[in-house]
């Protein structure tokens, strides 16, 4: 059988198993889905060497799997055939194989089972509509942001309208106006005020948009956007390929000074905190995204840096590129929200108040 599952029980071996060939797992590297080639043609090409009991993803690379033999000596015979050698089987590629072994139930770190639908996350404040444009639409904002300059950043391609975003303070200078956003979101704009679950029209004003150009593999650190740069809502629509964004909730707050908490920089590292809940959502190409209430101030968001995301027990690939276009209104005053432990302008108020105490 093969399962098509990321399977989080099978480790890179320690250095000790490398030669002993004592293991009916091969943690085989540069094959996988995510370089066109499926866990069936893996599973039949090696099971020339004997039974194969089932072809595993190894992590979410989609380019790393662990093949499972019922016994060691066909693993060894596999790794002997293949490691180090272009595979004509698979396409000519050179396999870079080790033996795999099973880590103890315990050591197996949960992984997040993705929703499609926002409700079902139970976070407050946050929605996702489907198909909030057309294909049509689609490739015209497309063809509408190719034709503008973008700007590099280490990973990914971005342009700013209205307002510049400054990836080193997370923030805007609201004295600095670009001017109106551009005349191709006109559409989406009227569309962004008549969303559903806006209490009115009004809130749903926006006066800054940062497109985004994601290419396969790289994803956006976990992050809240900076309470005291932006209102209440923010809109993210996205094109062109999908991703998974996960909502990370901490108990304790983790508001980090700017500078240590940059979202194109590495961040905190959340993996190693314990009190978390996590949540993830899948985002196909021409849904839109809001994030309010609890959802926008309490909850960081995250895109996992994967090529290949694994959705329900589906292996689906990032594509040539993701862009997305979120919108928000800059704020001008403190935030007020009633999440002061997420909230740099509470923070700094309390600060202030602590420091002079
Ligand atoms: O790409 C996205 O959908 C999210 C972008 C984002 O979170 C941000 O720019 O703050
Ligand atoms: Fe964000």
């Amino acid at each position: 059988m093969i399962d098509m599952v990321k399977d989080s029980r099978f480790v890179r071996p320690s250095k000790g198993l490398l030669d002993s060939g004592s293991s009916p797992n091969l943690y085989v590297a540069n094959c996988g889905p995510a370089v066109g080639i499926s866990f069936e043609d893996i599973a039949s090409v090696f099971s020339t060497f004997g039974e194969v009991r089932g072809v595993h993803a190894a992590d979410e690379s989609g380019a790393r799997v662990v093949v499972c033999f019922f016994d060691d000596i066909s693993a060894q015979k596999a790794l002997k055939a293949f490691d180090g050698n272009p595979c004509p089987q698979l396409g000519g590629r050179v396999l870079h194989i080790r033996y795999s072994i099973l880590q103890p139930s315990s050591q197996i770190k949960d992984s997040v089972s993705v929703s499609l639908v926002a409700s079902e996350l139970q976070i407050p404040g946050l929605f996702l509509l489907h198909d909030f444009i057309t294909s049509k639409d689609e490739e015209e904002l497309l063809a509408a942001v190719d034709d503008r300059p973008w700007k590099s950043l280490s990973k990914r391609r971005v342009q700013h309208y209205g307002y510049e975003f400054m990836y080193d303070t997370r923030n805007v200078n609201t004295k600095h106006h670009l001017g109106e956003l551009p005349q191709f979101v006109s559409t989406i704009l009227q569309k962004i005020s008549s969303f559903p679950n806006l209490e009115d029209a009004g809130n749903a004003i926006v006066d800054q948009l940062t497109v985004n150009e994601y290419p396969p593999g790289v994803g956006l650190s976990p992050h809240i956007d900076t309470h005291s740069a932006f209102e209440g809502l923010i809109f993210s629509l996205s094109l062109a390929g999908p991703c998974i964004m996960e909502f990370r909730r901490y108990s304790q707050g983790s508001w980090l000074p700017p500078s240590a908490s940059s979202m194109d920089n590495k961040g905190e590292n959340p993996d190693n905190c314990s009190n978390i809940l996590r949540r993830s959502l899948f985002l196909p190409p021409r849904s839109m995204l809001l994030l309010s209430g609890e959802a926008r101030y309490a909850w960081h968001h995250y895109i996992p840096h994967h090529k290949v995301d694994m959705v329900r027990g589906d292996t689906i690939r990032r594509g040539a590129r993701r862009v997305s276009l979120t919108f928000r209104k800059v704020r001008n005053g403190p935030c007020c929200c009633e999440f002061p432990q997420y909230c740099d302008s509470q923070r700094s108020v309390e600060g202030l108040a602590l420091g002079s105490a």
